[in-house]
This record gives structure tokens, sequence and C-alpha cells, in this order.
């Protein structure tokens, strides 16, 4: 893997700076020589780490036992050399636990979250959010604890997420037209539901974000682009892993990160011009803030009382789209994949939601966020489809401010945390049967509106992460998907093309996707 990592970062270096591979070589392999001998050193201490698996190698560590299926690979590790769900490993520069079992994860989000919740600090992360001055990468402190409040009682509470629900009805309606139109145009011909739903859900995020006008000069679909762009530049192989921070490696990874740079400019022209509109209707309106205004129009409202600065909104606003955007729509997805290779849940699921919307005369034109509660089948399958496909199988990474000690194994401060979600959702100690999909394991009892497992308190399942740095944004997203799902069940049947399975094989990126675009046909019920 560091062999691959390696290559990937000539050519990516090579691609972004105007230097030649051999003088790459010449700064970068003394530099990676020079942090062997540091590491090698450093690992010299008496702690007593959780166990590692054989076969550390100079300058790379364990990387190379990593293949590119990574959440596979690591669960993998753990399972062979690991220690009640713990491992340690040296990847490159960067010492590294893995967590994959639930009483790890509680030591780790519960037990020890004030020293283990904070990030890994990274080059391109850093440019590309304003020198991390965003929610997500923030590290723990001050700047986060106000960013992080601000977030959780003015953006994505559940009242300011309710105050949505008509445009995401608008949203929903939409796309239903959509769908039914190309039914009636080319009836029994398959919809590409990956495109389909990943504009829903955009359209949905970049309403809350920039309101009614989201989709003026096509903003919405500049705003997914970009969005696009960060994954991929984030994804590219960062420096900093294999060579601990000086000045001069912080010199060289900003040369390496020149096209993050440069698309950082395209965002910051951007947000200027939407916030500028903004500030511009705050001056005609009176600066009245309303229940449902949109993000921009809270950030501006808020600024002072804050102490943010200009670029402090602009990377906020950055975090919401890379965080809602992408994530919402792969869970959607994979929730409809699975409905397509499990017709007997499907329907069930029509069953539920079709009942409610025809009883007692109602015959409702749509299903309505109002409605939700009343449709356990249809919460428990959006939880089960989060359970088997979390988007993000690792969570976010976490970061040690200090030592502490897990089931008498030392955790050393500055250490990486990489907690998977995904194992941990599969593990069998856990969970029967783990890899069917059977919403049915999260219904407390047929037939209630209550499902097991709130987001966070229980750790053997873990979509939206737990602790202090828990997803902020579940309610806004099991908002966006259940009501999308509610309706493609309502309004439509579906079958596959050909009548063959869906593919669910996938590739581990940022975020875990499937390899294959989502074809199906619709058929009006
Ligand atoms: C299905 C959809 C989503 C999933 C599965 C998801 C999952 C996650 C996970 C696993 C984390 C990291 C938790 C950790 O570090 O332990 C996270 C963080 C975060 N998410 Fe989400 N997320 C989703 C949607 C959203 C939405 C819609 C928003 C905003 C509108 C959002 C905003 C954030 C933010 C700001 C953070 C960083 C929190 C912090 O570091 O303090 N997410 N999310």
């Amino acid at each position: 893997m560091a062999l691959e990592a390696a290559h990937h970062y000539l050519q990516f270096a090579v691609a972004n700076v105007t230097c030649t591979p051999a003088v790459l070589l010449l700064i970068v392999v003394p530099l990676l020589l020079l942090a062997s001998m540091r590491t090698a050193t450093s690992t010299k201490s008496k702690q007593r780490l959780p166990p590692s698996p054989p076969g550390k190698l100079p300058i790379i560590g364990h990387s190379h036992l990593v293949g590119p299926q990574t959440h596979l690979s690591l669960r993998d590790l753990v399972a062979k050399h690991g220690s009640n769900g713990l491992l340690f490993l040296q990847d490159g520069a960067v010492p590294t636990v893995i967590v994959s079992s639930a009483s790890a994860a509680e030591a780790v989000m519960r037990t020890n979250d004030h020293i283990l919740s904070s990030r890994p600090w990274s080059m391109a992360s850093h440019i590309l959010r304003y020198e991390t001055c965003d929610v997500a990468f923030s590290p723990l402190g001050e700047y986060w604890q106000k960013t992080r409040k601000l977030v959780n009682t003015h953006l994505l509470s559940a009242k300011k997420v309710y105050s949505f629900r008509h445009g995401r009805h608008e949203e929903v309606r939409l796309v239903i037209d959509k769908i039914r139109k190309a039914v009636a145009t080319a009836p029994g011909t398959a919809l590409d539901m990956s495109e389909i739903l990943a504009e829903y859900t955009n359209d949905v995020v970049s309403r809350s974000v920039l309101g009614a006008a989201h989709r003026k000069d096509g903003r919405n679909t500049l705003f997914r682009e970009m969005t696009m762009t960060n994954v991929d530049l984030l994804v590219g192989f960062n420096l900093e892993n294999y060579i601990p921070r000086w000045p001069l490696a912080d010199v060289l990874s900003r040369l390496v990160c020149y096209k993050v740079t440069r698309h950082l400019k395209k965002w910051d022209a951007l947000l200027e011009e939407v916030i500028q509109e903004h500030v511009h209707s705050r001056k005609q309106s009176g600066d009245k803030e309303e229940n449902s205004a949109d993000f921009i129009h809270v950030l501006l409202a808020l600024q002072e009382e804050y102490g943010l600065t200009d670029d402090n909104v602009k990377s906020l606003l950055m975090n919401i789209f890379e965080a809602a955007i992408e994530t919402s729509y792969l869970v959607l997805e994979y929730a409809m994949a699975e409905l397509m290779n499990n017709k007997d849940i499907m329907k069930k699921l029509q069953t539920e939601v079709r009942t409610y919307g025809s009883s007692e005369g109602k015959n409702l034109d749509m299903i309505r966020e109002d409605d939700l509660s009343s449709l356990p089948y249809l919460k428990a399958t959006v939880k089960e489809s989060l359970r088997l496909h979390p988007p993000g199988p690792l969570l976010l990474p976490h970061y040690s401010i200090d030592d502490c000690n897990i089931d008498g194994y030392d955790i050393p401060a500055k250490t990486r945390v990489l907690i998977n979600g995904w194992a941990i959702g599969r593990d069998p100690v856990s969970w029967e049967r783990p890899d069917d999909f059977s919403p049915e394991r999260f219904l407390q009892e047929p037939g209630s509106a209550d499902t097991q497992m709130k987001h966070g308190q229980d750790y053997k399942y873990l979509p939206f992460g737990s602790g202090r740095r828990i997803c902020p944004g579940a309610n806004f997203a099991n908002a966006t998907m259940e009501i999308m799902l509610a309706n493609l069940m309502y309004h439509f049947d579906w079958d596959v093309p050909n009548g063959t399975e869906v593919s669910m094989a996938e590739t581990f990126g940022l975020m875990l996707r499937r390899n294959d675009t989502l074809h199906l046909i619709p058929t009006i019920v």
C-alpha cells in the first residue's frame, strides 16, 4: 500500500508543481530516511502499546499490510493480531490505533472522549478549510467548542431542521414529478437513480444553505461539483503521513498542495458572491431573521456574537456542503439497492407506507414529514441501511491530545485513532446474521414507531459516531433520507433491468460507495 502510495504521491506531486521527479526524489527520499530514523528512536519507549502485526518496514511501517479496501483490511488485521478490538499500526510516520469492537469504541468515545476526540492535521485539509477553521477538522479547543455550539443550536437543531420541511417537500415533489413524467414518456425504461438521488440531496442541502434561490445560475450544481473536487483532492497522498511536521516538510507539503490552493480560490469567490447577496438582502429586509432563514442568513446574524471572521463563516459553509451532500445520497442509494435485492422487505415497506397513505380515507398526494413518525418500518429500513453501509466506514479520524490507557494498553499523546464503524456494525459478537439486510432488528415491537438504538448511545451502532464529535447533522440527514424513501415507496413499484440482482461491489475512498450506477425501472401505482 505504501509503495502504491509513494507512486501516487510522485504522480500527484509532478501534476501539481513544476518539479521533475528526480528533483522530488532528491528532496523527498532524504526526508523519508530521516523520518524513519526518528520514528525508530521514538518507538523505543517503555509504553505498552496495543498489539501490532508483524512485518513492520522502515519508512512505511505497517502501511503495506493495508489493502485498498481499507475497512476490510483493518477488520481482518484486528481480528488476527489485535486484542479486544484494539490494534496498533505504524502508518508511515503516523502512530495509529485501530478500534474494531463496540467495547473498545465505548472506551474511546465515552470513557476517554475528552482525550481522544481531537483531529489529526493534514496540509491539504488545512489549506482547503481556510487554515482549519471549520467544525469537523478543528482540533479540540475553544474555537471548536464555539463553532460546534453554534452549529448544534442554530443550524442543525431538531427545531431548525423541522423549519426546513416545506423546502424538502418541494424537492421531493420535483423528484416524484420527474419520475412520473419519465414513466409517462417511456414506460419500462430504466432511470439513473444514482443521479436522481444525488441531485435531490444536493438540492435539499443547497436550498438550506443558500435559500430558495439556490438554483440561480446553476449554483446548486456548481456547489456539488466543487464538493466532489474536495473529495478528489483530499483523498490524495498526504506527505505528512510519511514525514513528521518540520518546517521544511511543511513548505514542501504546501508546494504539493498547489491544486488545493487553486481550488480554495474558486470556493472563496463563489462563497463571497452568495454571502454578499445575503448581506444585501439583509440590509433591505432590516436584518430580520426568520425561523426558516437559510444557513447563510443565520451565520451572518450570529457572526458578531460568536466572533467569527469572514473566513470562519466560509469554512463553516463549506463544511456543511462536504458533510451533508454525499453522505445522505449514498445511504439512499444503498437503501434502494438493498431493497431491490430483498423484494420481500420492499413489499413490506410499501405496504406500510401505502396503507398509511390511504387509511381512513386519507388518500394522501404525498407522504409528508409529520407522517413519518407513523412509519416505523421505514425508519428501521434507513437505520439498517446505515448499519450495513455507513458512508464513512472509519468515521472521521480521532486524535489523542494526551496519554491515556485502554484495557491496560497505553495510547500515547499524538496518536491517530481510527474507529472502524463498518466492522463494528457487522460484528457477529453484537449482531445476529450481521450481513443480512433486516430492518426488523431495529423494531422494539411490531407496530411501534420507536426504534432501538438512539444514535451515539449504543457503541455497536456508530454510523454517526458518538461522544463530543458525534455528527451534528443526524436530524438533517434522517429528515432528508426518510421523506424521499417514503415517497419513492408510496408512488412507485421498482424493478431492476433484466430482472438481475443489483451489484453491491464497492470501493473504499473518503467514503464507501457502490461501484455501479443504480439503474431502476419505476412503475406508477
Ligand atoms: C447519512 C448522513 C450522515 C452520516 C452517516 C454522517 C456521519 C458522520 C460521522 C461518522 C462523523 C464523524 C463522527 C466522529 O468523528 O466520531 C460526522 C461528523 C460531522 N457531520 Fe455528519 N453525517 C451525515 C450527515 C451530515 C449532515 C447532513 C450534516 C450537516 C448538515 C453533517 C455535519 C457534520 C459535521 C459538521 C461533522 C463534524 C462534527 C465535529 O467534528 O464536531 N453530517 N458525520
